[in-house]
């Protein structure tokens, strides 16, 4: 599409969406605009029949033109008020539309490689920055633009009829000012763009030294200042583009305005020589000057509203693409529902890299779990476990083979129904910064209120009575960082990484009727008495429901039904506990390797 393609497209969209954010607002200041455009123009005249009737004694009383002329003068210092304040409600409906659509597409993504691209991330990062501000500053440079034109368009009629020649000459000396403005609007959005990737990078340091998560090994390793030099460094290249394109505009912006001022001088020469010649009166004269002055401004102004209104088009143009995205991963116009699990979930021999530029990291696998069986995956650190559990929950699709849910291929079905019959903890489960009960009622969004089935499942992870006996029980937050919206009392408190854990597996078992219960590292982070615990709870839970298990600890996943060892994104072995230690293979070297460590540690013990 060509480039007057996109910004017409752009400015439709934003048309739209302001009229359907903000219609009365938008009609508001739609309708402001024309009235404060046209006072100035009433304003001139009413002065010079003012002057004119004052100079021309014996004339009728110059009282009604004054009143008016202060009734216009009222009027203008009320009006920019109202305008204001219709412009501020319209900005702040269209931002939160456009905010909420913009989260909306991005929610929207199936997968995850957006996440994991970097001219994406650059892409919704302007999104961001003018879904919520380019919209309303659209809507203003248009409506001032209108303003201006109608401004404009007055004081040339007033200055045709003084001189048409030199109405002609002070419209035209706003040409070059308004081509040069619009070719800074193409740079500046360059320049946006250039620096994009950058402010994003600063945005990561800015998080990095204010956030209580990085703070502690921020200060063990000393390295505030080293990643200060690095932001540092960021900014100052990024204020070396714009202070270029600062001085770019500086030198371009200088001639234009010399043509300007050289014309607006030339008018007044005109005037001065025509009030000797008696050509014009003194009425006429205000009238010139202010008609000059006002067409001049205007001009300048709408030079650089184009400019501007041009410029955030451009930008808006990210802003629309983002919103507007294919998807990311193919899903059919009308998927197959995805049922309750008969038979089983089975990888057929599955090939999966992060890109072409990346290596295989699982080569041809092939492995079934079968409805109300445990699978417990094991192998050693990037064997490509938790990969295979991404493939699982459809956050990539396989480069080859398939992922099969009761058979049916999981492209076919709705990625959005086939997550809702599993449930599960990551490796890097997530640790909000919400109330405990929130914490682990996000686990099933439908029962996120229900007291009695979110203090059931943390009684299952034995946290019931750590979480009770909180500040405010379950209503605590377990955050240092917010206070529940907004309150402020600092009782929020943090958890520590076993108790978080455990926090994590209520939420995995709030969604009981799950079909399929993925625990990546369920216990990582827990001491051996509550491993031990959990792994009884887990055995239990587990019983008579198809899970898949990752783990490193493989005392835990001896009485899974399957034991599948991975080694370099390959299956190597797999079979029950008993099996593959007859083998004696990778698992039984393992297990023997694990086993000796706890006999040595108990040796010493005694
Ligand atoms: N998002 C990603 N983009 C690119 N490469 C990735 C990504 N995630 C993982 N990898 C790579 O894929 C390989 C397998 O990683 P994966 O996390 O699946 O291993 P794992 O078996 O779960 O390891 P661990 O036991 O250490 O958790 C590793 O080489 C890793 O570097």
């Amino acid at each position: 599409m060509s480039r007057a393609g996109r910004r017409a497209d752009a400015l439709r969209a934003v048309v739209a969406l302001a009229v359907r954010a903000a219609p009365g607002p938008l009609a508001g200041v739609l309708l402001t605009a024309v009235v404060e455009a046209a006072l100035p123009v009433l304003a001139a005249w009413l002065t010079k029949t003012v002057l004119d009737t004052l100079a021309a004694p014996g004339t009728p009383s110059v009282l009604a033109p004054a009143v008016a002329l202060a009734g216009v003068g009222v009027a203008a210092s009320v009006l920019p008020h109202v305008t204001q304040l219709l412009r501020a409600e319209l900005g702040r409906r269209v931002g939160l539309l456009a905010q909420d659509r913009l989260y909306a597409a991005v929610n929207g993504l199936t997968g995850l490689g957006r996440f994991e691209d970097p001219a994406a991330l650059d892409r919704l990062r302007l999104a961001q920055q003018c879904g919520q501000d380019t919209p309303p500053q659209i809507v203003a440079s248009a409506v001032g633009l209108a303003r201006t034109v109608v401004t404009i368009a007055g004081f040339s009629v007033s200055l045709v009829l003084l001189n048409p020649w030199l109405a002609l000459a002070v419209l035209l000396s706003a040409v070059p000012a308004l081509l040069t403005e619009v070719r800074l609007a193409r740079a500046r959005v360059g320049t946006a763009l250039t620096v994009s990737p950058l402010e994003r990078r600063e945005s990561f340091y800015a998080h990095l030294l204010g956030s209580v998560q990085t703070a502690k090994e921020i200060r063990l390793f000393g390295i505030g200042d080293h990643l200060r030099g690095k932001m540092r460094r960021d900014r100052r290249a990024i204020n070396a583009t714009h202070g270029r394109l600062d001085r770019r505009a500086a030198l371009a912006q200088t001639a234009p305005a010399l043509v300007a001022a050289a014309t607006g001088a030339g008018a007044l020469l005109w005037a001065v020589g025509a009030v000797a010649r008696g050509q014009l009166s003194l009425g006429d004269v205000a009238l010139l000057l202010s008609g000059v002055a006002a067409v001049q401004g205007g001009l300048a102004t709408t030079a650089l509203m184009v400019a501007v209104t041009h410029q955030h088009l451009l930008l808006f143009g990210h802003y629309l693409e983002t919103t507007t995205q294919p998807p990311d991963l193919p899903v059919p116009a009308e998927p197959l529902p995805a049922g309750p699990l008969t038979h089983g979930v089975e990888l057929r021999d599955v090939w999966f890299r992060y890109s072409e530029q990346h290596d295989w990291v699982l080569r041809g696998v092939n492995l079934t779990i079968p409805a109300g069986g445990t699978v417990a995956l094991v192998g050693d650190n990037g064997a490509g476990k938790s990969t295979l559990v991404k493939l699982l929950c459809r956050f990539y699709d396989p480069v080859r083979g398939s992922v099969r849910w009761d058979g049916t291929d999981i492209r076919e079905l709705d990625p959005g129904e086939l997550r809702r019959r599993m449930s599960g903890i990551f490796q890097d489960f997530m640790r909000y910064d919400l109330s405990a009960a929130e914490n682990i009622g996000l686990g099933d969004v439908r029962h996120v209120d229900d007291t009695a089935r979110i203090r059931e499942a943390a009684a299952r992870t034995g946290m019931h009575e750590t979480l009770a006996a909180l500040p405010r029980g379950y209503d605590t937050m377990l955050s240092r960082t917010f206070t529940e919206d907004g309150a402020q009392d600092d009782d929020g408190v943090e958890l520590s990484g076993g108790q978080w854990q455990r926090v994590g597996l209520a939420r995995a078992l709030l969604r009981r009727d799950a079909d399929l219960l993925i625990l990546d590292e369920p216990s990582s982070g827990l001491d051996p008495e509550a491993e031990h615990e959990i792994h009884h709870l887990l055995l239990a839970h587990r019983e008579g429901r198809t899970s898949l298990l990752v783990s490193h600890r493989l005392n835990a996943v001896r009485g899974a039904d399957l034991i599948v060892v991975l080694r370099g994104g390959e299956v190597v072995e797999q079979g029950d506990h008993d099996a593959l230690m007859r083998r004696d293979g990778r698992y039984a070297a393992l297990f023997r390797r694990q086993a000796e460590g706890y006999a040595d540690a108990g040796a010493v013990a005694r």
